[in-house]
């Protein structure tokens, strides 16, 4: 069985105040050890939550009381005491069929798929003041400096009773401690010990300066709509659920982040938040949802292209998921106390209470401009349009339970939702081989998802600098695929990596201190999500087409009059103004019109059924064979609206005329379906205009495309046959020019040949007649017959090297060919005529009047033996 009971001490809590101090050229740290570490939010370790995957239900907190709300309710209903009661949750069935995840059992009120979230928002009216940090401006005003988009990355030296095996200095201007260094007694080998840089290195159990230096500007970020992650990494019993959650006495990064949340809100009071949570575990390669009471099994779903270029990072979500609102940090607190109720922690070799799993605590922020009327005191959460449009939010017709990890809260009267997460996450600690084999088990799990996510960082780290976009294994663990949409650049990250200072886990800290070192290289991109207000747009553009059309029929009207009941005739100038004039506000007409239809595609969900469907959407991938297919539709289309308006006209006829005595309230019902049936028909006329020119304007503009391309392929095409061309002219003239030369060269040669022989130098042929030496000169192509004589001659009597042999070493003519071997010298002219070329030399030496023999291969001249 496991050892979960077994007491093991833990190893280095000290019994008294200890220090450890850490020396360095620049700086020296010196922290203190508590007096004791007071009770943690890790729960006991319960047998009960490690079978908890038997799905045997679990004891529960009960829920606390909320915070009370101090926001005004709607004029009409508000009472006379001011409110303090919190929130009235409603409890009605309906809101509960509209859970996304109706198989979960709700434990507590405040379950987000039950509440209805107008009622639950949290602004600086009803933030409680003891829930507030107090340097929150201090973390504001930072954020608002530090446009650096680069992983933060902290370390954390937990105190220990031993000499440390590191030492800490400083090279920022601030002087905080941001080096640490092995100390050398502990080097294996004589190399230099290794060094690390980071954005600091922190020492000391006080978890505030922690929490300063490593999440607050990430928490302000998650408030202003930014994604970010925290997260601690290091090995087992170094002290990250001491950084994460902390203890009652020395609260942890997510409690004190939680306090800065509502200091946040309290110090923004243009905007409404609605908060809520979720807390979740990786255990064994499996996500369990710490508030469900059922143990659920949680799944990650979306898309997840794992390229890095195309970021990789598509929208994913969990679900089933309990998502818990919170309007306090009581509320906050009950959350995590339940949570942290059902994680699995056991005793290891290392730590009395080790955590077995990832954790991951979840506050998705939703937030949005508070209606300027409602700040004013008056205000209601129906948030009416501020552009005087119908209402809106919960009333907004059309409304939809939301999707799964999409926005809550709905956008009004142009007022657009801003959408964040902020996740911070303990992770399970990288470990040794144990004696236990549950344990072993465990480790095993949380070993190989601690590899993924060091290989994913890695791979990350890589493609960042070499501007690549290799694969990311995302899918080979829970945790990495859970944090794809982070690491992926989508969020502000924070790694705080805690180590043990001990001589004997330096192996591992060096490793936790490479992996923090690899992670500082990963590249962010982080973008704020916002959701526009489409109906609040479609309100004010509809607003503005009437008055337009008012407009437009007040001009049209008075062109209408009879030119005598005018006061003065027009100019010409002045009719070609006003007809311009009309043509615009009939232009803008057309153009808010297909705005409307464009807004509604947008956003489907709110698809009002009276109006036509908008092809709108062109997609230029289609084929010309799909776009004919979608004329036809969509021309069909049209057909239907024609009988439309064919109906319309006929129930218009057909309706019996008032007579003149009829009451007049008769008469204006008649005049408002008139209006009615006008507008409908306007409306489907319109429809009718789009749909006739968009797809024909799809595939107009689908062959231009076409042309475009093969017109851009034969000018492409033709370019290539310009630099040929070119080419093949500078090749010819190139050759042209060669053989100039070589014919300059070919009758020098013959000139020699000619001249050789006529000295007789080295030969037994008689000397030419100077007549005959004159002759073969002239003669074209005479000294190659010449030579080709003497050549045939050699060949058959003497050997070449007797001939050179009789050149006097006085002559003055010396030669060399390139390429040209003793023994078969007389191909001397076909080479250099077939192409040796530029490597042909010869010269007439200066010497004491022989001749010299010399040869020329590759650039190195040498002297034949003569
Ligand atoms: N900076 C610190 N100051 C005082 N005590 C600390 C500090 N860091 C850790 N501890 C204590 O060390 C013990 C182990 O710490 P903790 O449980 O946080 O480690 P862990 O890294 O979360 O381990 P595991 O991975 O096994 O869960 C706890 O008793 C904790 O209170």
């Amino acid at each position: 069985m496991s050892t979960t009971t077994k007491a093991r001490p833990t190893p280095f809590t000290p019994k008294r105040p200890l220090s450890i101090s850490t020396s360095s050229s620049t700086s020296t740290t010196t922290t203190s050890m508590p007096p004791s570490t007071t009770k943690k939010y890790k729960a006991p370790i319960s047998s009960d939550a490690r079978t908890r995957t038997t799905s045997k239900p679990r004891p529960l907190v009960p829920s606390l009381p909320s915070t009370p709300t101090k926001r005004s309710p709607p004029p009409d209903s508000r009472p006379k005491t001011p409110n303090t009661s919190r929130p009235k949750t409603p409890n009605t069935p309906g809101r509960r069929s509209q859970s996304p995840f109706p198989h979960l059992t709700p434990e507590s009120e405040m379950d987000v798929s039950r509440v209805d979230v107008e009622e639950v928002l949290v602004d600086a009216e009803n933030v409680e003041v003891g829930d507030v940090s107090a340097d929150i401006e201090l973390a504001m005003e930072e954020m608002k400096r530090d446009k650096e988009d680069k992983v933060l990355v902290s370390v954390r030296i937990r105190p220990s009773s031993q000499a440390p095996a590191w030492s800490l200095s400083s090279s920022s201007p601030s002087g905080q401690n941001n080096t640490i260094k092995l100390n050398p007694q502990h080097l294996k080998s004589s190399s230099t010990p290794p060094s690390f840089h980071f954005d600091s290195v922190l020492t000391g159990s006080e978890n505030k300066p922690v929490y300063n230096a490593v999440a607050r500007n990430h928490v302000c970020a998650a408030m202003d709509g930014y994604n970010a992650v925290v997260f601690a990494y290091g090995q087992t019993a170094s002290g990250k659920t001491f950084t994460l959650s902390g203890t009652e006495d020395e609260p942890g990064i997510i409690p004190l982040a939680l306090k800065d949340v509502f200091a946040y809100i309290r110090r923004t009071p243009t905007r409404e938040y609605l908060l809520r949570c979720s807390y979740l575990e990786i255990y064994n390669e499996t996500i369990h949802d710490l508030l469900s009471s059922t143990g659920a099994l949680v799944e990650i779903h979306g898309s997840s292209s794992s390229s890095t270029k195309g970021k990789g990072g598509g929208e994913t979500w969990l679900a089933p998921l309990r998502e818990e609102v919170v309007t306090s940090l009581k509320g906050v607190k009950e959350v995590l106390e339940r949570g942290n109720a059902n994680r699995r922690t056991a005793c290891t070799d290392w730590n009395e209470r080790s955590s077995r799993s990832h954790s991951v605590f979840r506050l998705v922020v939703e937030s949005r401009e508070r209606d300027s009327s409602s700040s004013n005191g008056g205000g209601s959460r129906d948030g009416l349009s501020a552009s005087g449009g119908s209402g809106s939010g919960r009333m907004t017709p059309g409304f939809r339970p939301p999707t799964p990890g999409g926005p809550r809260l709905q956008a009004l009267g142009g007022r657009s939702v801003q959408t964040s997460v902020l996740s911070l996450i303990d992770l399970a600690g990288s470990e040794k081989a144990t004696s236990d084999k549950e344990r072993t088990r465990e480790g095993k799990y949380i070993n190989t998802s601690l590899l993924t996510l060091g290989t994913v960082i890695s791979t990350l780290a890589d493609n960042a600098a070499k501007n690549k976009s290799d694969y990311v294994p995302y899918r080979n663990s829970k945790l990495t695929r859970m944090l794809q949409p982070s690491l992926s650049g989508n969020a502000r990250i924070s790694v705080v990596c805690t180590i043990n200072p001990d001589g004997n886990a330096v192996g591992e800290s060096t490793s936790t201190l490479l992996f923090a070192q690899r992670i500082k290289r990963v590249h962010l991109n982080a973008q704020k999500k916002e959701i526009v207000d489409t109906e609040a747009l479609l309100e004010r553009y509809k607003s503005e087409i009437d008055d337009l059309r008012r407009r437009l029929e007040e001009r049209e009207a008075e062109a209408l009059v009879p030119v005598g009941a005018k006061s003065r005739r027009l100019s010409a100038q002045e009719q070609q103004e006003e007809s311009k004039a009309m043509k615009d506000l009939n232009n803008r007409i057309r153009q808010l019109t297909k705005l409307i239809l464009t807004s509604q595609s947008v956003d489907e969900s709110k698809g009002d059924e009276s109006r036509p469907a908008s092809p709108v959407k062109v997609d230029f991938d289609m084929t010309p064979y799909q776009l004919q297919q979608e004329l036809l539709s969509a021309r069909h289309q049209l057909e239907t609206q024609s009988t439309q308006i064919l109906s319309l006209e006929a129930a218009l006829l057909s309706r019996s005329p008032l007579p003149p005595d009829a009451p007049e309230d008769s008469k204006d019902r008649l005049i408002a379906d008139q209006a009615k049936t006008i507008k409908e028909l306007e409306f489907v006329i319109s429809g009718y205009e789009e749909n006739l020119g968009e797809p024909l304007r799809a595939v107009r503009e689908d062959v231009e495309k076409e042309w475009e391309g093969k017109l851009e392929r034969e000018v492409k095409a033709r370019k290539e046959k310009e630099v040929w061309a070119e080419e093949l002219v500078r090749q010819l003239e190139r050759e042209r020019k060669m053989r100039t030369k070589l014919e300059e060269e070919r009758k020098a040669l013959a000139a020699f040949v000619t001249k050789f022989d006529a000295l007789g130098l080295g030969t037994d042929i008689p000397i030419p007649p100077p007549s005959r030496l004159k002759t073969q000169m002239l003669a074209p192509g005479g000294a190659h017959q010449i030579f080709a004589e003497r050549q045939q001659r050699h060949k058959s009597t003497t050997p070449s090297t007797l001939a050179l042999a009789s050149i006097p070493d006085d002559s003055p003519v010396r030669f060399g060919v390139a390429a040209v071997e003793v023994g078969c010298q007389p191909s001397l002219l076909e080479e250099a005529w077939e192409g040796v070329g530029d490597d042909v030399s010869f010269e007439i030496g200066s010497g004491k009047g022989g001749v010299v023999v010399g040869r020329e291969v590759l650039g190195e001249k040498e002297n034949l033996p003569a």
